[in-house]
């Protein structure tokens, strides 16, 4: 089933993503998502932030998971079906994983995804989503999401873009964090990194995979 969003027209906006998916593989959507569901979704964020939720982000996976300042310095917190806003968020994106799996026989099994504190100065410095050396049968992350949530107006001078380095392009493409931008992308072949902010960015960083049993 595909949600409702009040004003806006979601299932369009499946069929945008659907159509550059392929070629080129990345897309930046404005305003994706409606003002009431960032507000709330930035709510969660700070209340669950609030309560001490959120913890340093690390890189890797499993074992060879780390926490590396000097690479990312975001907090994060897995967002939980239980969570209100976050099950919206995860509704969403479901109805996202489902028409991609359908157009594209993608095997995508699940979609999981974090919230992301970046306090003033924070990065995270250029890298691809999907895990390298991870063994076969382990499944792998094949499709990257990321929604800002921050208030309306993010101003130009206040850093904090992504910068997506797609192969070709002799300069990035930079990407201003303003609540309600959705970007989608393939998880394998495309670098990218944050730069950092004057002032606390937010966000939900997810991932479409493959389970790989
Ligand atoms: O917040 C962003 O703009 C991107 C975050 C990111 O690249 C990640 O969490 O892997
Ligand atoms: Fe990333």
């Amino acid at each position: 089933m595909i949600p409702a969003l009040s004003g806006h027209d979601w299932p369009a906006l499946i069929e945008r993503v659907l159509a550059v998916l392929p070629e080129p593989g990345w897309v930046v959507l404005p305003d994706a998502l409606p003002a009431d569901l960032v507000a709330a979704l930035r709510e969660e964020l700070v209340a669950r932030d609030a309560a001490g939720v959120l913890h340093a982000a690390g890189i890797g996976r499993g074992a060879a998971h780390q926490v590396r300042g000097s690479v990312r310095g975001d907090r994060i917190a897995w967002l939980q079906a239980s969570w209100p806003a976050a099950a919206r968020y995860l509704a969403l994106m479901d109805s996202l994983r489902q028409a991609l799996n359908r157009a594209f026989f993608l095997g995508l099994d699940e979609y999981e995804a974090h919230y992301a504190c970046y306090e003033p100065g924070g990065f995270y410095r250029r890298h691809v989503d999907r895990h390298a050396g991870g063994a076969d049968g382990q499944g792998q992350r094949v499709i990257s999401t990321v929604c800002y949530l921050s208030e309306p107006g993010w101003p130009a001078d206040a850093g904090g873009e992504l910068l997506l380095h797609p192969e070709g392009h002799d300069d990035p493409v930079r990407v201003r964090p303003e609540g309600g931008t959705l970007l989608v992308f393939r998880s394998d072949n495309l670098p990218h990194e944050v730069l950092a902010a004057n002032r606390q960015r937010l966000s939900i960083a997810g991932w479409m995979r493959t389970r790989g049993d």
